[in-house]
């Protein structure tokens, strides 16, 4: 889908830094991101705590002015051209502020006439978040999500084109956490692009299309979630079964051959397995018979705790421990990270 005058792509950032001033001088909130962030679909952005996510929103929207680097929305440079396509764009940044003993239409129908946009939208937009059966009920008895669900309902007044949502799952339960969830994917499904930043992988997995994942105010990785992913499973691991009598031949053959092998309970878990049958033949020729033999395939938060591991206390603790990473990695390192989100961009 491409869009008047801005390409494949909504928003794009190029050295896009900011400094904030503190106590021991200068820290660095966001350090030289490039951003891109293709039309259409649901886009992760994706870090873990103070890894520069809100910053970059905030400069998105003029909220916070850049030190250095470029931004555009729909190919406008922002933040100086923001008023031409300020209006193409929704956003929950923070907690927008409604009058607890109003129902969510009548704190919509305020904000809509506040805002300039049709008090016949109020209704729509509503029911898009489904909320239509308590929209009558006053704002101050809703839950967590039903709250966050009528923020979402205010950004949708306008009509925009890209949505732009900092954590807006935060403090919700697995519920609202779906609800949410659901809405966004149903707003990428009608077209619109939806930014939604996010420190939790499981969140975004489900429903991103592609992702940017950033660490220490910069870009580690960026691409296709089925591509991260399946670059991610390209050290694949496999776990097995034998019989346990067999369990420590199992692992010497394997080892011998050059394998990484754990014992994860009864079964061993085998690293770097190129071939799940290679494996089986190996163990096969010395006697072992292979009772169960699972290829593992890495999820999203294993790429994104391998890219990131430094960044979080304790270090490397990640599933299956594949991606293991030290050192300092702030360069883009994940054979994905290279891979270009659209078509045709470099
Ligand atoms: N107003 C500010 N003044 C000083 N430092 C700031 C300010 N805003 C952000 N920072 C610093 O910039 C860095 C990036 O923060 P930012 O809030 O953008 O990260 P984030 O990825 O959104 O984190 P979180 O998931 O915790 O919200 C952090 O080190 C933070 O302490």
């Amino acid at each position: 889908m491409s869009v008047p005058g801005g390409g494949d792509l909504a928003i794009e950032t190029r050295g896009l830094r900011k400094t904030y001033r503190s106590a021991r001088g200068r820290s660095v909130g966001v350090e030289g991101l490039d951003l891109q962030v293709p039309v259409g679909g649901v886009h992760g952005f994706l870090g873990p705590n103070g890894s520069g996510k809100t910053t970059t929103i905030r400069m998105l929207l003029g909220l916070v002015r850049p030190d250095r680097g470029t931004a555009t929305i729909f190919g406008h440079e922002v933040p100086r051209r923001l008023p031409e396509v300020v209006g193409r764009v929704g956003a929950i940044v923070e907690s927008p502020k409604f009058f607890p003993a109003f129902s969510a239409r009548r704190n919509l129908r305020l904000l809509a006439d506040a805002i300039g946009a049709p008090t016949g939208r109020v209704d729509a937009v509503i029911d898009e978040v489904g909320l239509t059966g308590r929209s009558k009920d006053r704002y101050k008895g809703y839950s967590l999500g039903m709250k966050q669900r009528l923020a979402i309902a205010a950004t949708l007044l306008k009509d925009p084109d890209l949505l732009i949502f900092d954590e807006p799952t935060n403090g919700l339960d697995p519920a609202g956490i779906r609800e949410i969830r659901q809405t966004m994917r149903g707003l990428a499904d009608q077209g619109k692009t939806v930014l939604v930043s996010s420190h939790i992988l499981a969140e975004v997995e489900q429903i991103a299309d592609t992702v940017s994942i950033v660490a220490r105010g910069r870009l580690v990785a960026a691409g296709r979630v089925a591509d991260l992913v399946g670059a991610g499973s390209a050290a694949r691991s496999v776990r097995l079964r034998v019989a346990a009598p067999d369990l420590t031949i199992a692992t010497s053959v394997l080892e011998t051959g050059g394998l990484l092998v754990r014992r994860e309970h009864d079964a061993l878990v085998v690293d770097g397995a190129a071939d799940a049958a290679q494996v089986n033949r190996a163990l096969g020729e010395r006697g072992v018979w292979v009772h169960e033999l699972t290829p593992l395939q890495a999820d999203l938060e294993s790429v994104f705790l391998g890219l990131t591991a430094h960044e979080t206390p304790g270090g490397h603790t990640h599933k299956g421990g594949r991606t293991k990473r030290g050192g300092p990695p702030p360069e883009p390192a994940h054979a994905a990270a290279q891979a270009p989100i659209s078509e045709g961009e470099a």
